[in-house]
């Protein structure tokens, strides 16, 4: 599979050389206008139900962190909102930027976050993870918003093993974390049918944007930061800006399950 990366000569600008889906009519990320969002009354509410001893490895795969979750059996699922049927956890990872200025995919209002969670999921109509991957309706992903102010102790526990995945291909075992601790208060979201935000792009995602952030600390993503893109011995390049920008709404409808 073709090697790309965030920089000028492999990033998001050029990655439609390789993956033509890039310049498709269903690309993520994209600009969330709350105001031109349509309140869906027959959204139901979302139901989240995670067994933290599902939670298996972390890992520095190249372009971000990913904590990986045992995903053989429905003790870790995500049902009702605007997906129908039971969607699996799978692994959730972040984007960054290189300052607090920038960072996350999704912009609400054209306003960015540092950072952006992504917690992905996929519908146990098909067989695993890989054969959810390209289909129109196999993935779910929720984003979360990460906004600066206190620091979060709850994602501090995933920066402290930090130090043992900080080059491309490190992993260490990752036991008893509880995503839904990574999640705000309300549930409120606004959901769209989109795709990865990574090649190969596939159009295969129903997001589900939360409207509320977390909070994180200027020196938690700081932390981040220390993350490299590079294996170990290579030239270190820091792990920052591993986001895609917002791509074309293309007449796309955004609903939200709030007024
Ligand atoms: N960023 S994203 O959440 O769209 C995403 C996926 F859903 C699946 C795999 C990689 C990946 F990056
Ligand atoms: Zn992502």
């Amino acid at each position: 599979s073709h090697s790309w990366d965030y920089s000028t000569q492999g990033g998001p600008d050029k990655w439609a050389e390789h993956f033509p889906i890039a310049n498709g009519a269903r690309q993520s990320p994209i600009n969330i206008i709350p105001s031109q969002a349509q309140f869906d009354s027959s959204l139901k509410p979302l139901k989240i139900q995670y067994d933290p001893s599902r939670s298996k490895d972390i890992l520095n795969n190249g372009h971000t962190f990913q904590v990986t979750f045992l995903d053989d059996n429905d003790s870790t699922i995500l049902t009702g909102g605007p997906i129908t049927g039971t969607y699996r956890l799978k692994q959730f990872h972040c984007h960054w930027g290189g300052s607090d200025n920038n960072g996350s995919e999704h912009t609400v209002d054209g306003v960015k976050y540092p950072c952006e969670l992504h917690l992905v999921h996929w519908n146990t109509k098909y067989a695993n993870f890989n054969e959810a991957l390209n289909k129109s309706d196999g993935l779910a992903v929720i984003g979360v918003f990460l906004k600066i102010g206190s620091a979060n102790p709850r994602l501090q526990k995933v920066l402290d093993v930090f130090g043992a995945i900080k080059a491309k291909g490190q992993q260490t075992t990752f036991p008893n974390f509880d995503p839904k601790n990574l999640l705000p208060a309300s549930l409120n979201f606004w959901t769209y049918e989109g795709s990865l935000t990574t090649p190969p792009l596939y159009e295969s995602v129903t997001w589900i944007v939360l409207k509320d952030p977390i909070s994180v600390s200027s020196t938690q993503m700081q932390q981040f930061r220390k993350l490299l893109f590079t294996s170990a011995g290579e030239t270190p390049l820091c792990m920052c800006n591993n986001y895609r920008p917002p791509q074309p709404i293309k007449g796309r409808k955004v609903r939200a399950n709030f007024k």
